[in-house]
């Protein structure tokens, strides 16, 4: 039976006085589920992912994750369950990395928030998730201004699965990296869900990243669900006429609404067409 991480219902969030930003909108993801929300600026994505997270409280509907209700207010210990249910990436890791604080220790901090470890546990257990974002010891002794941005956006993803989460929700997690860096951080995520079966929300507004990272999609529009269902088929096969201007605005050379298999990462060569979906 399929098991249901997150339930969203009748999400409603009003800002200020009248700025609707999302309206009505529904949706669950399973255990193991990557599921994509897509739109252009300010369709609403970024709030849905604050909901989730509870950074912002829904003006009405309702959230829960892992079968319990995120509402009202918390303790700390339960902020702490809450937060092995479910973690967030962001876009830039950079501001939310503490810039004096080594990459090693950001680990451990996050691990000394969670788990009973002695110190040497800790640390050992930080190379190993550095280990397995594809970072080495000698990365742990660094500051985050001497790592690339996919580097850090891999700090950002071991901190996240430090926690051992149930849910990641990640906010146009690889739209600042350059797209050879994005294929292996996409790459890296399919790794991790398939080595555990944890769920993503992938909030995204690239229909080429949504596709590679993606079962299912939500197509949102001023706050509301336009068009939803499995990925390929949507982009394939788009109903509605905003998701066919969504795929058509994608400016890319050569765009075919093809799904890479293979894992590759996309031609580094500007000029080829770029294999994309
Ligand atoms: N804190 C806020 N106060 C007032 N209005 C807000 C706030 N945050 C977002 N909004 C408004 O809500 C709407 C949805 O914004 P949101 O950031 O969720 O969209 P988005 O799809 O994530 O856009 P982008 O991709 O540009 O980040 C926009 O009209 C935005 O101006």
């Amino acid at each position: 039976m399929t098991e249901i991480l997150v339930r969203a219902e009748g999400l409603r969030k009003v800002y200020g006085k009248g700025s609707v930003a999302v309206d009505g909108l529904s949706f669950t993801v399973a255990r193991g589920e990557s599921l994509a929300v897509v739109g252009e600026s300010g369709s609403g994505k970024t709030t849905v992912a604050r909901m989730l997270l509870g950074l912002e409280t829904p003006t009405a509907g309702t959230i829960s994750v892992c079968g319990r209700p995120r509402k009202g207010r918390t303790t700390s210990a339960e902020r702490r369950r809450r937060a092995r249910e479910i973690q967030m990436v962001f876009q830039d890791p950079y501001s939310s990395l503490d810039p004096l604080q080594r990459i090693g220790d950001v680990i451990e901090t996050s691990l000394a928030l969670h788990f009973p470890l002695s110190a040497r546990q800790r640390r050992s257990r930080a190379l190993e998730l550095l280990d397995a974002v594809g970072l080495t010891d000698r990365h742990a002794t660094m500051l985050p201004r001497q790592l690339s941005g996919g580097q850090r956006q891999r700090v950002a993803i071991a901190r996240a699965i430090a926690v051992e989460p149930q849910v990641l929700v990640l906010d146009e997690a690889v739209a600042a990296l350059d797209v050879s860096v994005q294929a292996q951080i996409l790459n890296l995520l399919a790794d991790i869900r398939s080595r555990s079966r944890i769920s993503y929300v992938f909030i995204s507004h690239d229909l080429a990243v949504v596709n590679q990272i993606s079962d299912t999609a939500i197509v949102m529009s001023a706050g509301r669900v336009v068009e939803r269902g499995p990925t390929r088929q949507l982009l394939r096969a788009p109903q509605e006429q905003y998701t066919r201007a969504l795929l058509e605005a994608v400016p890319r050379p050569g765009w075919k609404p093809r799904r890479r298999t293979d894992g590759s990462p996309p031609s580094p060569h500007p000029t080829s067409p770029r294999p994309r979906i």
